[in-house]
């Protein structure tokens, strides 16, 4: 089985405004709400495609009833924790003449409950994949991904971490099987400006010295790098097309990698072609892609 985890899923409000200006009182031309948070979207995208998935993760409030009310509409197993204190939280996105986003704080999450997370990925099993993503509300330990990993030792699990700076970083020594910064993250784990293939070859390689297994780099508009364990380095372009919102293009990816591994028996070149179709279809999509619009686009890649 595939699960997924959100630390803290999102309601994603995605708003659209002519001209922003700070400061003065501002009108939506378009609005959508989405259920989001890396995992839920992972799970979403597994859902379209006809891949069964779990979905766990903290929700709160009546926010959180949304998420997990939204995860069955979507077609994937919610099996969230409760928390007591705080609510899901509400991601604002505003596209005008440029895209800016307001992730929440999200929920205060207290020591027995996330023990109670600790105990229901201890149930997962040899052959089971995982999927970590996403940021951790503040009250979170920033060690918590390791310790997840730790307890999953010796457990022939595959792990995909999709997560920025030491929270991915710190759990490259345990061999995640996948991550995927975009080429901003990679470049800020450095502290440097990553400007060519090249350059981002050479970068995503030092994050396989620290451990991880493969590493995909995500470059919205421009495509992916993948280098694999075996060493192996595949670049792809992705399609044109119209963006219409790319909140969710990298989970989209994730998604798709997945999906394209299982389904070739381990063949990176078919896993990169379906998480880049994923990937660019959800861009050019609203909400997340629909399994039929990622197929057309697979099919021209
Ligand atoms: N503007 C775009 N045009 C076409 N495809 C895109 C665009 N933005 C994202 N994608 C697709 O989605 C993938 C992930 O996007 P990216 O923005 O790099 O991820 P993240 O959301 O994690 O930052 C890209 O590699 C590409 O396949
Ligand atoms: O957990 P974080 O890092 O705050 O990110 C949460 C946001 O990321 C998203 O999952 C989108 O992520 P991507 O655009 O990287 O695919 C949104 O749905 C959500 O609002």
């Amino acid at each position: 089985m595939i699960y997924t985890v959100t630390f803290n899923p999102a309601i994603d409000y995605v708003i659209k405004v002519d001209n922003l200006t700070l400061g003065q009182v501002n009108r939506t031309t378009r609005e959508y709400i989405f259920c989001g948070g890396k995992g839920i979207n992972v799970s979403h995208l597994l859902a379209n495609l006809g891949v069964d998935s779990v979905g766990l993760g903290f929700i709160a409030g009546f926010t959180g009833d949304v998420i997990e009310s939204g995860a069955k509409e979507l077609g994937f197993k919610p099996d969230f924790i409760r928390v007591r204190e705080g609510m899901t939280r509400i991601n604002v996105k505003v596209k005008s003449n440029e895209e800016s986003e307001i992730n929440g704080l999200g929920p205060v999450i207290h020591d027995d409950e996330l023990e109670q997370m600790f105990k229901k990925l201890d149930e997962l099993e040899d052959g089971d994949i995982l999927v970590l993503a996403g940021s951790i509300p503040a009250t979170l330990p920033s060690d918590v991904y390791e310790r997840i990993m730790g307890r999953l030792q010796g457990k022939d699990i595959r792990i995909v971490v999709d997560a920025t700076k030491d929270l991915l970083l710190n759990v490259l020594k345990y061999h995640p099987f996948l991550i995927k910064p975009n080429n901003h993250e990679l470049g800020e784990m450095f502290d440097v400006v990553l400007k060519t293939n090249d350059e981002i070859v050479e970068y995503a390689k030092k994050l396989q010295e620290k451990g991880a297994r493969n590493v995909l780099v995500s470059m919205a508009g421009d495509g992916a790098i993948l280098i694999t364990e075996e060493g192996e380095v595949h670049i792809t372009p992705c399609p044109k097309g119209e963006v219409k919102n790319s909140v969710g293009a990298g989970d989209s990816m994730v998604a798709g990698f997945i999906t394209g591994y299982l389904r070739s028996n381990g063949d990176y070149n078919e896993a990169l072609k379906m998480g880049t179709a994923a990937g660019s279809a959800t861009a050019f999509s609203e909400d997340v892609a629909t399994g039929e619009k990622i197929m057309e686009l697979y099919k021209t890649l």
